[in-house]
């Protein structure tokens, strides 16, 4: 494996790649194009660009977080065609420029779904919290108000009020849609772009949905075990893979991470990895830190069902505590993740060892 963590791109993070390079932990850095827009193609000339700037400061670009599939794809509208063959340019011309990992997701509307971004712990820390409660209280289009207020003045991906100011529309574009409708888009564009992964050697990891239970009535087709397999099935290449995400796969705690994961052997790509704290039922919970009895996952044993699965693309720690007074995008200040990377090393490096 190798750790990892994301950035923003100097524009948009308030970490820098200098203060990521001395965790020492951290080798490599997942990143994306941040001004680009579903359905555009990335030249080679933009993405070598990218790369240079995290080689120089002695990182390695080790992924892309997300290179974002258009609405036109996910609804199977008439444009999709144009988009999916600019997705192509864009896999070729990542693949030129030595870059083999890509994460993506297939959420309608909203890509995550939090109801707070600064729920204060006993610690005085502050993390993401979702209630359902909450939630079912919400108008849908009121959702990206409470989540504006909160982002610390950051633009959080998923969230470009450019987008939310079409939050109506994008609904409407998603009436009537079932999971078996989004399924078949799915499949349409994984079909589509096989090609080019497998002339590149592109490994494509889907993202699970976050929450992995439906939102608003919008459909969920990455969410358990039995959709990550028909996923898995029905494009059966290993350039088909997910995204091991298991603060958002886990929310729902019917999933039972080490099985999956165990199923999914040879077609994770990519991990993320944090910790959840459930309150008051299965359908409030909160980020924790990433320490195992902090929360309610034995990370240890999800390292090591990775570590056993062979598992040796990129890790991130996800989302952390905003801790010491940091302000930065909810979620990815420097300090709780530089922590969550060194004990995932930690982990990593003993899980090895017994091995020996
Ligand atoms: O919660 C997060 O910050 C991320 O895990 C997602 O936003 C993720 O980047 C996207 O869903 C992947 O396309
Ligand atoms: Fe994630």
């Amino acid at each position: 494996m190798e750790m990892t963590m994301r950035w923003y791109g100097k524009k948009h993070d308030t970490v820098t790649l200098e203060q990521i390079h001395q965790i020492c932990y951290v080798k490599g850095i997942i990143t994306t194009l941040y001004e680009k827009l579903p359905g555009e193609v990335w030249t080679l000339d933009e993405i070598l660009t990218m790369k240079n700037e995290i080689e120089d400061a002695g990182l390695h670009l080790a992924g892309i977080e997300s290179v974002n599939v258009s609405d036109a794809i996910k609804t199977g509208s008439p444009d999709r065609d144009r988009d999916i063959e600019n997705y192509i340019k864009t896999l070729e011309n990542l693949g030129k420029a030595d870059i083999h990992t890509v994460c993506y997701n297939f959420m309608p509307v909203f890509d995550w779904t939090r109801t707070e971004l600064d729920r204060k712990r006993e610690d005085g820390t502050t993390v993401l919290a979702y209630s359902q409660k909450q939630i079912d209280e919400l108008e849908p289009e009121k959702m990206f108000e409470t989540i504006k207020n909160n982002m610390n003045g950051s633009v959080m991906p998923g969230w470009e009020p450019e987008r939310m100011e079409k939050v109506k529309e994008l609904f409407t574009l998603y009436k009537g849609f079932d999971e078996d409708r989004l399924f078949a888009n799915l499949k349409y564009f994984l079909e589509a772009i096989m090609p080019a992964c497998d002339k590149y050697d592109i490994n494509m990891a889907i993202h699970p949905d976050d929450p992995s239970w439906s939102v608003f009535g919008l459909p969920r087709i990455i969410s358990t075990q039995e959709n990550l397999k028909r996923m898995m099935d029905t494009v059966p290449n290993k350039h088909n893979g997910i995204t091991f995400c298991t603060g958002s796969y886990g929310t729902n705690l019917n999933n039972d991470l080490i099985d999956t994961i165990h199923m999914l052997k040879g077609r994770i790509h990519f991990a993320h990895v944090r910790n959840l704290r459930f309150n008051d039922g299965m359908r409030d919970f909160e980020e924790s830190a990433h320490l195992s009895s902090d929360g309610a996952f034995d990370i240890y044993k999800i390292l090591k069902a990775l570590h056993d699965a062979g598992f040796d693309g990129p890790i991130r720690p996800d989302h952390g505590r905003m801790m010491w007074g940091e302000k930065a995008m909810p979620g990815y200040g420097l300090y709780d993740r530089a922590l969550g990377s060194a004990y995932l090393c930690g982990l990593w490096e003993a899980i090895e060892k017994e091995e020996k």
